[in-house]
């Protein structure tokens, strides 16, 4: 030991040092070799403590990793297998893309009423209010419908769902929907629009069988037409929204999946569609909104002080649609990725036939909401908005059976009181 060690150990105690200190140092080495072991004793304990915390940790952290995760697991795979059972004959198992969208939700329910599987998948973005959409998904829980949450551009999650349930047919709804918030947002379209539905029809085309696809393009396709009304075989070269540009690029690629891996491929031009649960962002929406809470609503009036005219079409019409396209579809021929033979490809307007000009739109809603509208009329900003829109349906009527009975006047009064009801209005007054 040396001596400054021996000093800190013994520190000196002046006149009994020789003695004591070999008795002391005897005494303070057995104190040293108990403490000594002690601690060693102690160092042990505390590593193997550390050590099953960390792993405590760990096993917590993947547990909640996994328990986290939107999908993947036994549990959700259940989900997923008795969500999309069939309990018809000659019934579908339908993947439904925007399910707690509000085409996607009438669609997922009107198919689950009449005996059809089905599936399905959103992101539940918050481009409009996502409780509207969570209220959606409640709604169709109750009708035993499960909807994954997920997006269209997870080509390992779409893999998994076709890997736990052999999809007959896909629709395809989910998109960034709004002609003027490209502006805004253009890479939104362009991620969801044209990234997922190629994405999508990548997955579709691999799955063995493949499945049938309906998927909503838009009557913004017509842009700049004023050949009236829209014919399918009208030019549709001329979009005046990137919105638009995106829906006519989907026509254009599910045409090349089509002829190459035989998908069969239906797109429904949807006009305007309005309805109970439907689209905050959209004028008829957005209008009532401002009407009940006394704020003034913007109108926009085309060149040379003309109204702006729309085909607004009900949503229970679209629905018609949608699953006469779907009865309808044909089979998609390939598998594997490898076509097989010819497989069907249709485009098809879902509108109305019957335009009503944006002011008349607005004189129905007051007559239904018994409020007077605050007006500020102001020119059509160069927005990517077109004119009017009109739809020939006569394609569809012959093809899908497709005749709408519904006209924007009793249309708006259905709208109008699903939405004092949900907003839990009473005369006028919000009551909550
Ligand atoms: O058929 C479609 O494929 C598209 O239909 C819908 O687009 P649009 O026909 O533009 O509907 P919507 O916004 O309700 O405006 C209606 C009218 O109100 C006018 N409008 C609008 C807002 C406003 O503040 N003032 C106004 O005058 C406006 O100028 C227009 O004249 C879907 O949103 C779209 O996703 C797509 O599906």
């Amino acid at each position: 030991m040396s001596s400054s060690l021996e000093d800190e150990l013994f520190p000196s105690t002046p006149g009994k040092f020789k003695i004591e200190r070999s008795h002391a140092m005897n005494r303070q080495f057995h104190r040293c070799f108990a403490s000594t072991s002690t601690m060693f004793l102690w160092a042990l304990f505390l590593i193997a403590l550390t050590a099953s915390y960390l792993s405590f940790q760990s096993f917590i952290d993947s547990s909640s990793r996994y328990f986290s995760a939107s999908w993947g697991g036994i549990q959700w795979e259940k989900q997923v297998r008795n969500s999309a059972q069939i309990h018809r004959s000659g019934g579908m198992s339908v993947l439904i893309t925007g399910a707690a969208g509000f085409v996607g939700s009438h669609v997922s329910l009107a198919l689950k009423k009449r005996g059809d599987g089905v599936v399905g998948i959103d992101n539940f973005n918050s481009y409009y209010d996502p409780s509207l959409k969570e209220a959606r998904r409640s709604l169709l829980k109750t009708h035993d419908i499960f909807i994954v949450e997920g997006d269209i551009n997870d080509n390992r999650l779409l893999d998994k769902l076709f890997d736990t349930v052999a999809f007959t047919h896909v629709m395809h709804l989910a998109a960034q929907a709004g002609v003027r918030y490209a502006m805004e947002n253009p890479h939104s379209y362009v991620h969801s629009n044209i990234a997922g539905l190629v994405t999508l029809l990548e997955v579709c085309k691999s799955a063995n069988p493949q499945p049938s696809i309906v998927w909503a393009s838009s009557s913004s396709v017509y842009g700049l037409n004023d050949n009236v009304p829209f014919s399918e075989l009208h030019r549709t070269d001329q979009p005046a929204s990137l919105y638009a540009a995106t829906k006519k690029a989907g026509e254009e690629i599910t045409h090349t999946y089509n002829h190459i891996y035989g998908l069969s491929i239906t797109g429904l031009r949807f006009f305007t569609v309005y309805g109970p649960w439907g689209r905050p962002d959209m004028a008829y929406f957005s209008f009532t909104r401002n009407i009940l809470q006394g704020k003034p609503i913007t109108i926009y009036r085309g060149k040379n002080g003309i109204d702006l005219a729309r085909d607004f079409t009900y949503i229970d019409d679209i629905v018609k649609g949608c699953l006469g396209s779907l009865d309808t579809s044909g089979k998609s021929t390939g598998s594997g990725g490898k076509k097989r033979g010819l497989a069907p490809y249709r485009i098809f307007n879902l509108g109305n036939t019957s335009p009503v000009t944006v002011p008349t739109l607005v004189n129905i809603l007051e007559r239904h909401l018994k409020t007077k509208a605050k007006k500020k009329v102001v020119d059509m900003p160069g927005n990517g908005d077109v004119p009017f829109t009109h739809a020939n349906i006569s394609s569809a009527g012959r093809e899908l059976g497709y005749k709408p009975t519904t006209n924007l006047q009793s249309g708006l009064n259905k709208f109008v009181r699903w939405y004092l009801s949900y907003y839990g209005y009473n005369r006028g007054k919000p009551v909550n």
